[in-house]
């Protein structure tokens, strides 16, 4: 349950509500109470005025008693239609107290996580799925608020109720109390074990939904290819299984609820049978009056509520600890890939990697094996390598998104754990292999990157990026939808989109790793040639497998097994008749064969 107490800063911020809803519970609860009283009153009241009416049946008094009786019922009725009006009133103020202040906490536990999210490094998001991410944020702090809202509430509401109709029994008679509650404690038990099975059972409908979720996703995304190999009716096949599945978890859980409500009802009315048959004989007894059992009817029925609730709220604060639980976990993780020193300073773009290694930590690989290489600034490099040879790793490791294992990696003389995270990303501008566009505007795409960007500048990199024309053929130019409801680009047009995207934002320190994979060799050239002027005084990294696309920068390296194999100019190079040589020859024949 401790885990919960990570929420007690959020019920501090809103203590006032929390406060005002007690309030109002408690006074919905006195105007709840009365109007018990109120029958009693009017049942003893109507019968004792019968007797007397019985005597002066048939004369003037008689008349006169009986139209008084009359005006007296209606009094009466009218102030409990009072009561009644004023306790909802109340009750709406409850639910716009705690309520209101259980939603508020679901916003701002939601950002919380959100803002974690955010602030984790590219190896949380290895280690965990999206899945799990998701539901964290949704599912578990959905549960969160059923235990602050609806929780507290009715917790609340028990713990004030139960005194004051406790009291007011007691007030009549302890023995008849006694057996008017004596089935409630069994109604409170039974209903937390029903109650346990049904949330067990709904988590199995939930963890089956996801999954159905996860394989239509799939599906969906992946329709081209199951259309290409005609597995439509294996698709079909599959997902009736998994609604099987999902209609079977259903079903379970309709026969738990189906007993459930019967339950509840049947110890319900045997409390009140207990109250009229114990209630009754003391009638004849003379011990209460006929008025008292109504009250007490009244009473038990206002009783079983809050007990068949305590079951419902002891199971919600579990699910809610245990929903908070994995929350904290994801609080709890720490950042390591942090500044030590929070340089806010402007980079020259000067890159040296002194003997630098690199494990990735979930699968242990060794991608890079002391590599050492020096770019000064305003030059361009070029790292060439079969695949899986690291060199998307040695992109990852001077935008940070890893610390090195070993060795040390400089930009401009300072260690690159100096500078402040932000600082350091905002001045370079990255191209990945996998280009991701988000389901905006190609104009926002293209801004995404750097804040206060004007439309010439979205111009100029699209100009750059060789994406203008394209662009200018789309109906709505810069405006053109993409993603799911939008156009869909081409592979070369995608890989330029991302060019224009980090060219925009003008980086002292640009990485193009493999981005011109999907171009053929003139749109190339001209990006190369556009990048040549816009990168001037600036440092370029080009990651690739062409040669065509290296052979214009200043250094090249050749990758291989995490290692450098070879490093030179271009002509140097192809003058050593090495690694390189041997790529460029196979690349120009494959050139002219094309
Ligand atoms: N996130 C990761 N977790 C674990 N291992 C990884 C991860 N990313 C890459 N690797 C491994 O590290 C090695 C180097 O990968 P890297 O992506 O740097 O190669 P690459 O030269 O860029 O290849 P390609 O040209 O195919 O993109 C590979 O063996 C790869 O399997």
């Amino acid at each position: 349950m401790k885990e919960l107490s990570h929420l007690n800063k959020y019920l501090l911020k809103y203590k006032l509500l929390l406060v005002l809803g007690i309030i109002f519970l408690i006074v919905s609860n006195y105007f709840a109470i009365w109007p018990a009283k109120v029958v009693r009153y009017a049942i003893d009241y109507v019968t004792e005025s019968f007797a007397l009416y019985h005597v002066f049946e048939g004369g003037n008094l008689g008349g006169t008693l009986f139209n008084k009786l009359e005006v007296g019922v209606v009094i009466l009725g009218i102030l409990i239609l009072v009561m009644a009006l004023l306790r909802g009133f109340f009750l709406f103020l409850v639910r716009q107290t705690i309520i209101v202040m259980s939603r508020k906490i679901e916003y701002d536990l939601k950002n919380e996580v959100y803002v974690q999210y955010q602030n984790l490094p590219l190896s949380f998001y290895r280690k965990n799925n999206t899945g799990d991410l998701m539901n964290r944020i949704s599912e578990d702090v959905s549960r969160v608020r059923m235990y602050l809202g609806p929780g507290i509430m009715y917790g609340i509401n028990l713990l004030v109720l139960f005194p004051m109709v406790i009291y007011e029994m007691l007030k009549v008679n302890a023995e008849l109390t006694f057996y008017a509650l004596l089935p409630l404690p069994l109604l409170s038990v039974s209903i937390y074990f029903v109650n346990n099975v049904i949330n067990k059972r709904s988590e199995e409908i939930q963890q089956s939904l996801s999954s159905m979720s996860t394989f239509t996703q799939e599906a969906f995304s992946g329709i081209r290819v199951i259309k290409a190999f005609v597995r439509e009716k294996d698709s079909v096949k599959n997902f009736l299984k998994e609604s099987e599945n999902y209609k079977h978890k259903s079903l379970r859980l309709v026969f738990v609820n189906s007993l459930f409500h019967p339950l509840i009802m049947a110890l319900i009315g045997l409390s009140v049978i207990l109250t009229i048959y114990i209630g009754g004989n003391q009638v004849i007894d003379g011990k209460i009056s006929y008025g008292n059992i109504a009250e007490f009817v009244i009473y038990v029925n206002m009783l079983t509520w809050p007990v068949t609730a305590l079951g419902w709220i002891t199971s919600i604060i579990q699910m809610a600890a245990a929903s908070q639980k994995r929350i904290n976990e994801f609080l709890k993780e720490k950042n390591d890939i942090v500044s030590e020193k929070n340089l806010d300073v402007e980079l020259n773009g000067n890159i040296k990697f002194e003997n630098v290694s690199f494990t990735y930590p979930d699968s242990g690989t060794k991608a890079l094996k002391n590599i050492s290489f020096e770019v000064n600034a305003g030059e361009s490099i070029a790292i060439i390598g079969t695949t899986g040879s690291g060199k998307s790793t040695i992109a990852n490791l001077i935008g940070r998104m890893y610390d090195a294992t070993g060795g040390e990696i400089s930009i401009d003389g300072r260690s690159i754990k100096d500078y402040r995270l932000s600082k350091l990303r905002s001045q370079t501008g990255y191209v990945p292999q996998d280009v991701f566009l988000f389901s905006d505007s190609i104009g926002s795409n293209i801004a995404f990157g750097a804040d206060g960007i004007s439309k010439e500048d979205i111009i100029q990199a699209a100009k750059d990026a060789d994406l203008y024309e394209n662009i200018m053929d789309f109906p709505k130019g810069f405006e053109t939808m993409l993603g799911e409801r939008g156009i869909t680009l081409s592979g070369g047009q995608k890989q330029r989109a991302s060019i224009a995207r980090a060219i925009v934002r003008n980086p002292k320190i640009l990485i193009m790793d493999d981005a011109l994979s999907a171009v053929d060799t003139n749109t190339e050239n001209t990006i190369l040639n556009s990048l040549q002027r816009i990168m001037k005084g600036r440092t370029s990294v080009i990651i690739s497998h062409r040669v065509s696309s290296a052979k214009l920068a200043d250094k090249i390296i050749v990758l291989d097994d995490g290692e450098i194999i070879e490093q030179g100019t271009n002509e140097t190079l192809l003058a050593k008749n090495g690694v390189y040589k041997e790529l460029y020859d196979k690349q120009l024949q494959q050139e002219e064969v094309d």
